[in-house]
């Protein structure tokens, strides 16, 4: 179900639960039981394609890791995916003490979390699963200790509906494999006391994860807007006869994909700027704003939105000039094409002998 589609009506069950007067503050949220330095038990609940590699990263980062998922064969498909990550996880390092042997895969929900540090929640993207699941897991947890959710993109607010203690709960939005791309994007509900998003921003990092930490809940977050904004635009093109699938995917692997690696969207087009910058970028390719480049509606570039552009890439760039950032990203994208092969002996390309 995509998020951004109107959620399902509440069940009639849950229509008196859900409806609920927006809460002038945040709800209070009982402290957690340690500090994020000091979990060394982790619950996993759902442990499919997400939730199974989040087991990953967790045990690869020296945790204790519990896991329940009520699918038949979740054990086996859960050890599995674990099997295969290790080698890959052996490679860019383990923690000290690091071993598949330390996951406990659980009968219940409750025996998972029951002594818990710190909980993450993989459950498909359904609203009303989520809420039922979110408030099971607020009333099996110890008190005070942080609930994650992995969802796509539903704000906290919608999912958080249920749960009496919902001042605990929290987004950690993950990247497919959690074991291998580091960011998680954090933010809470209205409900979510402020306390438990710092929390969980900080067990992260200590985790080994890249944390963006949003101060507003946002449909979808930040990086699955972007990609939602690409992938649409994609489907269009595919439905369009505009591109074949294959055409797509080389045309970012083989272009913009390389420097995304090195370097985000908004610096890499300061670079097409040349020594002017994102103002000169803005300048000379603002009006392609409202070339049909795109069926996404454009905003308006007016003074606002140029300048907190062209200052954002300034404060991005942290004082390294236009020729240090091309060469940055050109041994980055060098790095990148070495490393996926595509860095073979050119010699034989160009120019006739
Ligand atoms: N697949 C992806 O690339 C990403 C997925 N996510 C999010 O992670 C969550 C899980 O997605 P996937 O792992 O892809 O789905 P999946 O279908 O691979 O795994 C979901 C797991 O949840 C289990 N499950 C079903 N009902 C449950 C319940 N009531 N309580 C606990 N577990 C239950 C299923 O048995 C299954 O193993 C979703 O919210 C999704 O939006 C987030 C980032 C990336
Ligand atoms: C396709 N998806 C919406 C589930 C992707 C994500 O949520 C994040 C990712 O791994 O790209």
């Amino acid at each position: 179900m995509n998020p951004a589609q109107p959620s399902p009506p509440a069940h009639p069950a849950q229509a008196a639960k859900s409806v609920q007067p927006a809460p002038s503050a945040p709800a209070p949220s009982a402290p957690a039981p340690c500090a994020p330095e000091d979990v060394r038990r982790v619950a996993c609940v759902g442990a499919g394609v997400i939730g199974g590699g989040w087991v990953a990263h967790f045990l690869a980062r020296g945790y204790d890791v519990t896991a329940w998922d009520p699918a038949a064969d979740a054990e086996q498909k859960l050890r599995r995916l674990v099997a295969a990550a290790w080698p890959a996880l052996e490679q860019i390092g383990l923690a000290e003490g690091a071993s598949p042997d330390r996951l406990t895969v659980t009968a219940t929900l409750e025996e998972a979390v029951s002594d818990a540090q710190f909980v993450q929640e993989s459950a498909p993207e359904k609203l009303e699963l989520k809420r039922d699941l979110l408030a099971r897991l607020d009333a099996a947890a110890p008190e005070g200790v942080v609930i994650a959710s992995s969802t796509s993109g539903y704000p906290m607010s919608e999912m958080q509906t249920l749960a009496a203690g919902a001042g605990r709960l929290v987004v950690g939005h993950p990247f497919n494999p959690p074991y291998l791309i580091p960011l998680v994007e954090v933010v809470g509900g209205e409900r979510t006391a402020p306390s438990a998003v710092g929390w969980a921003s900080r067990f992260y990092e200590v985790a080994g994860k890249s944390v963006i930490t949003m101060e507003r809940e946002v449909p979808g977050f930040i990086a699955n807007r972007l990609q939602e904004a690409l992938w649409r635009e994609a489907l269009h093109m595919v439905a369009n006869g505009e591109a074949t699938v294959a055409e797509i995917d080389a045309s970012i692997t083989e272009g913009p994909g390389l420097r995304w690696a090195c370097m985000g969207p908004m610096l890499t087009f300061a670079l097409a700027g040349g020594e002017g910058g994102m103002a000169h970028m803005l300048d000379h390719f603002g009006p392609s704003l409202k070339a049909p480049w795109t069926r996404l509606e454009a905003p308006e570039l007016d003074r606002e939105l140029y300048d907190a552009v062209v200052r954002g890439c300034e404060e991005a760039a942290a004082g390294r000039t236009i020729a240090e950032l091309v060469a940055e990203r050109d041994r980055g994208v060098i790095d990148v094409l070495r490393a996926t092969g595509r860095l073979a002996d050119r010699r034989t390309e160009g120019a006739a002998k």
